[in-house]
């Protein structure tokens, strides 16, 4: 919660509380690699318990974002806040409540899963050793076993529990079920709905699995040209966003009549255009609009 000292009426101090402190803050992000600039003056909040979905091609710059976001790369410029505390100074405390799942394993091959999560364990207060031991009996994650000779899902299996154990208030995870077979997917997301967005934990993810997207992700981001180029509920995309197809002059008097956002506009044919467009106030029934799922959303703002 953020507090702020006022000027109380009978002329003393007042403690007031203020609303709480977002999640993740980030402002004017720049990146890049040598000369490739990757994000480029990215603006994104996280506010507390929201669950978004990251989308964005191959190379996009998913897990660059989600590193700087982390404090694990340092950008060209921008500020990075999380829980309102700037990410270079962040205190061990609440450095202790964030949880991540990194795209590549950073799990220590020499040691075995138990020696990992005793480990870590050491770290963190709110370590929940109860629900340690449920998921690894749960997911069948060989305790003894040295982690180089796990397989990739059960070492993605085991990166998911180190970061869930200690109740973390921010989850990140980039591409958690990219090794999973569907049966690990499902557990995954039936832990992550079940138990982890029960307690109002801020969770973000990238993934290309849209459908698992579906299940749990109330909102999406899209990362385009090194921005975030849409955020919204997925419903209320999926609700709002639709493509007409006409003459340019047919297309302008459509937008203007419903107020229409235009999200991106291409050429068809000489004298004929698609529209990708946004009634915030609901889309209208007309002929000339289509619907799309999630996998055009994803082909056309990403
Ligand atoms: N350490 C690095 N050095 C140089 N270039 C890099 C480095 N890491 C990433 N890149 C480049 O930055 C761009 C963004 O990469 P990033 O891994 O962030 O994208 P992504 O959206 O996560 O991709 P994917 O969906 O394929 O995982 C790519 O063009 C990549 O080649």
């Amino acid at each position: 919660m953020n507090t702020s000292l006022s000027i109380a009426a009978d002329g003393g101090l007042a403690l007031q509380a203020g609303a709480p402190a977002a999640s993740v803050q980030l402002r004017g992000l720049c990146l890049s690699y040598g000369g490739q600039s990757v994000l480029q003056g990215l603006d994104w909040a996280l506010q507390p318990g929201q669950v978004i979905g990251l989308l964005g091609r191959n190379g996009a710059g998913k897990t660059s974002l989600l590193e700087s976001l982390l404090g694990l790369r340092e950008p060209d410029a921008g500020e990075v806040k999380l829980f309102g505390q700037s990410v270079a100074g962040l205190d061990d405390g609440l450095r202790s409540r964030i949880g991540y799942v990194p795209q590549q394993s950073d799990l220590f091959e020499g040691f075995t899963a138990g020696q990992l999560l005793a480990y870590f364990r050491s770290f963190y207060p709110r370590w929940n050793e109860a629900k340690v031991e449920g998921l690894m009996s749960r997911w069948e994650v060989p305790r003894d076993r040295l982690i180089a000779k796990l397989s990739g899902g059960q070492q993605q299996r085991l990166s998911i529990i180190r970061a869930l154990a200690h109740e973390p208030d921010l989850l990140v995870l980039d591409e958690p079920v990219a090794s999973l077979d569907p049966a690990g997917r499902r557990d995954f997301l039936r832990e992550l709905v079940e138990r982890v967005l029960d307690r109002g934990t801020t969770v973000v993810f990238s993934t290309h699995i849209l459908s698992d997207l579906e299940r749990v992700a109330f909102n999406v981001a899209f990362l385009k040209e090194g921005r975030i180029a849409c955020q919204a509920p997925l419903e209320e995309l999926l609700d709002q966003v639709r493509i007409a197809v006409g003459s340019p002059v047919e297309l302008q008097s459509l937008q203007a009549v419903h107020g229409a956002q235009l999200l991106r506009r291409g050429a068809l044919a000489p004298g004929q255009e698609q529209w990708l467009l946004r009634f915030t106030q609901g889309a209208p029934a007309d002929a000339r609009l289509r619907a799309l799922n999630l996998e055009d959303l994803f082909m056309e703002l990403s």
